[in-house]
């Protein structure tokens, strides 16, 4: 935690990144299981590298709607929390089916949200954190495009039971008016410092977690 902003270093794939964004210091890492994406990780070499991974940082699942798979198989493979992306207009009683394998204090929702549409409030009691997540009509994340900041104040002012999580396009070069502009105290990072998809820049990490730092030392 820096100066009270909690950080997840999106994205892992090595643990050789995993070892930099924990002693730069990320909070959360997070490994995706979406076989779409290129900074996909499979349970085997997710199982691979877990026991060497540092122990700081909590692990963070990230799963895909269309392929969730058996949920229980992140719960038995040891992660803190499962951050599931899927369709804003999911019926409820299927993301509540979700907390019986994945309980609300384990649970990251991240409904994707088209735009002129909101995200639906009635998933909120479901889950201790919502990720907001640009929405953008090829995939579900990692589009590296920022979103509506002003409305992330909205909802982090409205639903204060929430822990909102703000993601999308985050950078160094934008992390102190991301803060400053949507008052958010717990940031996703991912493409924003990337070498090439999958892969972290040591540079551009240290440089993110030293902007966090100056906006809000
Ligand atoms: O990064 C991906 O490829 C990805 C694929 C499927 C679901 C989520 C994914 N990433 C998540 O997207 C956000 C924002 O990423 P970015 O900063 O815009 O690159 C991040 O939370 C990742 O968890």
């Amino acid at each position: 935690m820096i100066n009270g902003i909690r950080i997840k270093v999106c994205g892992i794939t090595s643990l050789v990144d995993a070892e930099a964004a924990a002693a730069a210091g990320a909070d959360y890492l997070g490994f995706i299981f979406y076989p779409k994406s290129p900074r996909y990780v499979s349970m085997e070499k997710f199982q691979e590298l877990r026991a060497s991974l540092p122990a700081g940082p909590k692990k963070v699942a990230v799963v895909v709607y269309t392929d969730m798979g058996d949920l229980e198989k992140y719960k038995d493979a040891g992660f803190d929390f499962v951050q599931l992306h899927f369709p804003n207009d999911t019926p409820f009683f299927e993301v509540a089916m979700w907390t019986e394998i994945i309980p609300p204090n384990q649970l990251w929702l991240a409904p994707r949200v088209p735009p002129g549409k909101e995200m639906d409030p009635a998933f909120f009691p479901l889950a201790d954190h919502v990720l907001v997540d640009t929405y953008h009509d090829g995939g579900y994340g990692g589009s590296g495009m920022t979103g509506n900041w002003t409305e992330f104040a909205r909802l982090k002012e409205r639903f204060t039971k929430v822990t909102w999580v703000l993601a999308g396009g985050l950078k160094p070069e934008n992390i102190a008016e991301a803060i400053k502009t949507s008052g958010a105290v717990f940031v996703d990072v991912n493409s924003g410092i990337e070498a090439s998809p999958g892969v972290k820049d040591h540079a551009k990490m240290a440089a993110f977690f030293e902007a966090v730092k100056a906006a809000t030392g």
